[in-house]
């Protein structure tokens, strides 16, 4: 008989967004994204970070102060960078994990990507102006949304 603690297919993606999140230098907020075609496959990981060639170390990770000593003006955000780590040439259709809900910014490149469905962990910025914007472009996009519902499967990788 087949194994039965075999993850899901949610879990197994939103696991690798997980994953993939703990590649980011954020010191307050890592986010994963992984991108997968309509039939389960996955084409593209991201992570939010500097820009290729704006090191790590020289810039800034600060939430306040001047705008330009703060992280925001230059990160780049896992979404986008999942969006762009991509090199095939078909999306249409696509599902996101993310574990965290998309941004203004970044859900415009998903929607022109043609991405279909968000699949996210935390909304902790759900009453923000950015992610009110981003729910009002999937409704109108008709990119539907929606919660991952943990599986509640707990266990650690020795790497
Ligand atoms: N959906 C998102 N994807 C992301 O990759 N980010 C990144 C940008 C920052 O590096 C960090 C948020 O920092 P903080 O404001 O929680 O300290 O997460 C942020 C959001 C929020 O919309
Ligand atoms: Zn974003």
């Amino acid at each position: 008989m087949k194994r039965q603690d075999y993850l899901n297919w949610d879990s197994y993606f939103m696991g690798i967004a997980l994953l993939s999140s703990m590649r980011s230098k954020d010191p307050s907020t890592s986010v994963g994204a992984c991108i997968v075609s309509d039939d389960n496959k996955i084409l593209s990981l991201g992570y939010n970070g500097m820009p290729i060639g704006c090191s790590d170390d020289e810039y800034p990770w600060e939430r306040e102060g001047n705008p330009l000593d703060t992280k925001y003006l230059y990160v780049c955000h896992a979404e986008l960078n999942a969006l762009l780590n991509y090199s095939g040439t078909n999306m249409k259709g696509a599902k996101i994990y993310t574990t965290l809900f998309p941004c203004n910014e970044c859900t415009k490149a998903l929607i022109q990507s043609g991405i279909k469905e968000v699949i996210y962990m935390s909304d902790k910025y759900a009453d923000t102006d950015s992610v009110i914007a981003s729910k009002r472009m999937m409704d109108s996009a008709k990119i539907t949304y929606r919660s991952y519902q943990m599986c509640n499967k707990e266990f650690t990788l020795h790497l």
